[in-house]
């Protein structure tokens, strides 16, 4: 089977951040978006940022920018929405996505999302890693999603469900259960103070 295309999810509003588009702000000597492109590339056939607004912000890029169809900010599943109408006009059957704010994100994560969805039919799986007190903890802008179910999410979303776990539950969604040794390879950067502790991650002063 093809390797699923990837989406990097940039559609939110940075409200911790101030506003503005948090994958341009500078880490280390790139921005965050390169970062996550860097990191996300090589694992998938074809890539494509999901991002409101005028696109002409992210030309430099050149990746396709896919706004959300459902509009009013109603989170991350509308960009996921967006990437899979987007996977089936290519004629692709899944996307992963990852977060633009997320600079540490795993280099193996296709390889185990695909490996936990093995031997489902239309595979739908969460990246997560182990937590003390629940088990493990989802992260839900990570993830395997099937071009199949697209108009199922449309449903949903259109009948007011904003929370990804809910749906991915009422699909039997798994979860892919990443190392929790290390840096978090899952640390996303929403509020000032997280880029400065980013910066000393990247440094190795943390
Ligand atoms: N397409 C789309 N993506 C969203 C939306 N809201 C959040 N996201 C994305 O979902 C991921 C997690 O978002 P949050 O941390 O909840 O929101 P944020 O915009 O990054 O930051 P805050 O406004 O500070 O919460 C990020 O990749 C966001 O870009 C939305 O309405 N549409």
């Amino acid at each position: 089977m093809k390797r699923p295309l990837g989406v990097i999810l940039a559609g939110g509003l940075a409200s911790r951040m101030g506003g503005g588009d948090k994958g341009l702000l500078p880490l280390g000597g790139q921005t965050l978006l390169v970062r996550v492109i860097d990191r996300l590339g090589p694992q998938v056939d074809d890539l494509a940022l999901n991002a409101n607004g005028d696109a002409a912000r992210f030309a430099g890029l050149g990746l396709p920018v896919l706004p959300d169809s459902i509009g009013g900010f109603v989170g991350p599943l509308a960009g996921v929405l967006a990437g899979l109408d987007w996977a089936a006009g290519q004629g692709a059957e899944q996307i992963v996505t990852a977060a633009a704010d997320t600079p540490f994100l795993p280099p193996d994560l296709v390889v185990r999302l695909r490996a936990a969805g093995d031997g489902m039919e239309t595979p739908l799986v969460l990246a997560a890693t182990p937590d003390p007190d629940r088990g493990t903890v989802r992260h839900p802008t990570f993830g395997l999603w099937p071009v199949a179910l697209r108009d199922d999410l449309r449903a949903a979303l259109t009948d007011g469900l904003r929370k990804v776990v809910i749906w991915t539950d009422r699909h039997g969604g798994r979860e892919a259960v990443f190392p929790a040794d290390g840096v978090d390879p899952f640390f996303n950067v929403n509020t000032p103070d997280d880029l400065a502790r980013a910066e000393a991650i990247l440094e190795g002063t943390a």
